[in-house]
Formats: C-alpha cells, sequence, structure tokens
C-alpha cells in the first residue's frame, strides 16, 4: 500500500473520530446542563480516572498504551470542562454597562461574566489568571481614545484578542412623568458631554443640577430609588434597573460609537489577510528617532492607523512612548523586518481581525 493509500486510510477513521467526539461533546453538553441545575462541581477527577482505567483495561495487550490513552483523554477531559462551564469574562462594570453589552456581542449568553469596578481591575484579573478574557473600552470615535486602557497595555503583559465595535446610544430614563419634576440628572461625564444638544434643549439649565459619577448604570441604579432624579444610560442600564425610558437616542450626533478591546493574558490569532496589529514603542531619546521608525512603516507601504503619545512617567522628564496601530499581522514578513529591527524598543500588543 503507498503512502497516499494509507493517509485516505488516516483520513477516513480521523472523519469517524470527529463524528464521535462530537456526539461525545452533545452529551457532555447535557451533563453540563444537569451540573448547572444542581449545581454540582464541574471538575471530577475521579471519574476521569475511571473512564481512563477502564479503557486501559479494555485496551490490555494492543498498541496504545495507558499513558498514551491517559495523554488523548485528558485533552477530551480539558475540552469538556470547558463545554460544561463556559469561559470566564470580565467587564468594566457595573452590570448594564456598554462594555458588558461589549462583552455580552461577543461572548453570548452562556458564558460567566464578572463585573469589575476599574478599568486596572479587568486587566489585573487577566494578568493574575483569574479570568480567560476581559473587556475594557478602547477609543470614542467623538471622545477620544481611553488613557487608561493604553496606559495598562503599556505596563502589564497582556495581548489584544479582538476588538469590538459598538453604536453607542443614550437614553433619559426618570420615573418622573414631566421633564418638570426632574431636579438631578446622574450620569458619566462623558455621556452628559455626548448628549450636550439634549440637555441644552430640554432642561433648564438653571433648575437642574447635572452629577457626573462612575459610570451610567450606577445613574440608573440611583434613578431607581431617587425621586426627582433621571440619568443618561443605556438601554439595557434602565431595564435591568426598572427605570422607565422616557427618550431614546439622545446622544448629538448620529455616529457615536465606542471600540472595546478584549484581552487575555496569552494570545495569538491566525493571520486573515485582514488583521490589525497594536504596538507600545519605547524610542530612545534622540533626534530623528520616531520620524525614522514610521519611515520603516512608509517604505513598506503598511499603513499607520494610530498614533497616541503618552507620558513615560519615568522621571522628572517629559519623555513619551507611543501606541501604533497598522495593517497588518506580526507574522506579515515585511511586519517581520520592522519588528526585528527595532526589538528592544517595541513590544507586541497582538494582531487581531480588523473591523471597519
Ligand atoms: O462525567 C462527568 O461528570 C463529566 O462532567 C464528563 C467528563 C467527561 O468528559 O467525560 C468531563 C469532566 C469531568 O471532569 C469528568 C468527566
Amino acid at each position: 500500500m503507498d503512502l497516499q493509500e494509507l493517509r485516505q486510510q488516516i483520513d477516513e477513521i480521523d472523519n469517524q473520530m470527529l463524528e464521535l467526539l462530537n456526539k461525545r461533546v452533545e452529551i457532555v453538553k447535557k451533563v453540563g446542563e444537569l451540573k448547572r441545575a444542581t449545581n454540582t462541581i464541574i471538575y471530577r477527577p475521579e471519574r476521569e480516572k475511571a473512564i481512563i482505567d477502564r479503557l486501559s483495561a479494555l485496551n490490555q495487550g494492543r498498541t496504545l498504551n495507558r499513558s498514551a490513552i491517559e495523554a488523548i483523554y485528558l485533552e477530551i477531559f480539558a475540552v469538556s470542562r470547558n463545554i460544561e462551564l463556559p469561559e470566564r469574562i470580565s467587564y468594566l462594570g457595573p452590570e448594564g454597562s456598554f462594555t458588558h453589552q461589549a462583552a455580552e456581542s461577543r461572548f453570548g449568553a452562556m458564558s460567566d461574566y464578572i463585573s469589575l469596578p476599574s478599568i486596572r481591575s479587568v486587566f489585573e484579573s487577566v494578568d493574575t489568571g483569574r479570568v480567560r478574557f476581559g473587556v475594557v473600552p478602547i477609543e470614542n470615535n467623538r471622545e477620544g481614545i481611553v488613557n487608561e486602557t493604553i496606559d495598562l497595555l503599556y505596563e502589564l503583559d497582556i495581548k489584544i484578542v479582538a476588538e469590538v465595535l459598538l453604536p453607542i446610544h443614550h437614553t433619559f430614563a426618570t420615573k418622573c412623568h414631566t421633564l418638570q419634576e426632574v431636579k438631578r440628572v446622574y450620569s458619566k461625564d462623558i455621556a452628559f458631554r455626548q448628549c450636550q444638544r439634549f440637555l441644552n434643549e430640554y432642561l433648564d439649565v438653571n433648575q437642574v443640577d447635572l452629577i457626573p459619577i462612575e459610570s451610567t448604570s450606577k445613574a440608573a441604579r440611583i434613578v431607581s430609588t431617587e425621586p426627582n432624579s433621571a440619568a443618561i444610560c443605556s438601554h439595557i442600564a434602565a431595564k435591568l434597573f426598572g427605570v422607565p425610558i422616557l427618550f431614546e437616542n439622545i446622544e448629538d450626533g448620529q455616529y457615536n460609537r465606542t471600540r472595546f478591546l478584549i484581552i487575555s493574558k496569552d494570545f495569538t490569532n491566525q493571520n486573515t489577510g485582514k488583521d490589525k496589529t497594536s504596538l507600545v514603542v519605547d524610542l530612545p531619546e534622540k533626534p530623528g528617532s520616531l520620524a525614522s521608525f514610521l519611515q520603516e512603516f512608509n517604505e513598506r507601504q503598511i499603513n499607520l492607523t494610530k498614533i497616541e503619545s503618552r507620558p513615560t512617567r519615568a522621571d522628572e522628564k517629559f519623555r513619551s512612548w507611543f501606541y501604533i496601530d497598522f495593517d497588518g499581522h506580526i507574522e506579515d514578513e515585511k511586519v517581520q523586518e520592522i519588528l526585528q529591527k527595532h526589538t528592544s524598543h517595541v513590544k507586541w500588543l497582538g494582531s487581531y481581525l480588523k473591523l471597519s
């Protein structure tokens, strides 16, 4: 029998194994549902050992020995456990925040979400391995970059897995029946700025206090119990805290969008040919160093899409590092050429599918 024929036989067996693995996974899903309903532990090492023992005994005298069976099955169990308990994801909360909405849009309703109070705490939950993925805002098309997010990408060893684009629509939610009853409006400072025209036209700014707080969903929570108040918040937050929506889509522009990042401790995406790469660039302090670094991209016709400058804060000097986005993947030859020339000044943050 020649190599081609042998490979054909392997292919046929792989097809059958894949079919059986899928059947196994369908049953594991049911076990997961049962365990979640009865609140029982997912990881059952004794059951795993019993399976390996049984299969090893069944296989006595054949080519696959116990350690080979064990190696194969431990991978299968790991996949099963993950199907039974979907990955944990942290996001900048509270519940009902736009970041929550962005996280759900990517990971679906099945995942295990943890709401955290700050961008730093989301990064730290990923960095310490308490969660597999984190979701944080990075940029709004009207307000610009979220400095805290890029500063943490500089500070910690975290990778960007993907970006999520979300249209931001604000609502005016209140238990008051008329606008005249509203004496205080709560929201996040950025949301007040995004709804300036609505506030000027609908409210008497001399009679009403605009109170900035940490998040738009906290605004909805306060307003759910405080008389004569209103919140500028997301649709999902108003619903979550049972505050009726008086006006929808109160933001000034039609194109208010926020870009969120999905981050993970260690992650590499495959090259799709439609990717974008993010870098931290900390160049030596000498004339022309930034210009010549950027020239490398120009020479290779690589499209730079963003450059942000941030203070290093290392000493009393006014030094900066840069956050850079460009079209392409880390594995692209021309990208490698640049990175290899500047290894000690560049930190790769991730290459991920570019959304428009
Ligand atoms: O039997 C179980 O309790 C399962 O959850 C299924 C299963 C498996 O894949 O066979 C998965 C995880 C457990 O650690 C043990 C076994």
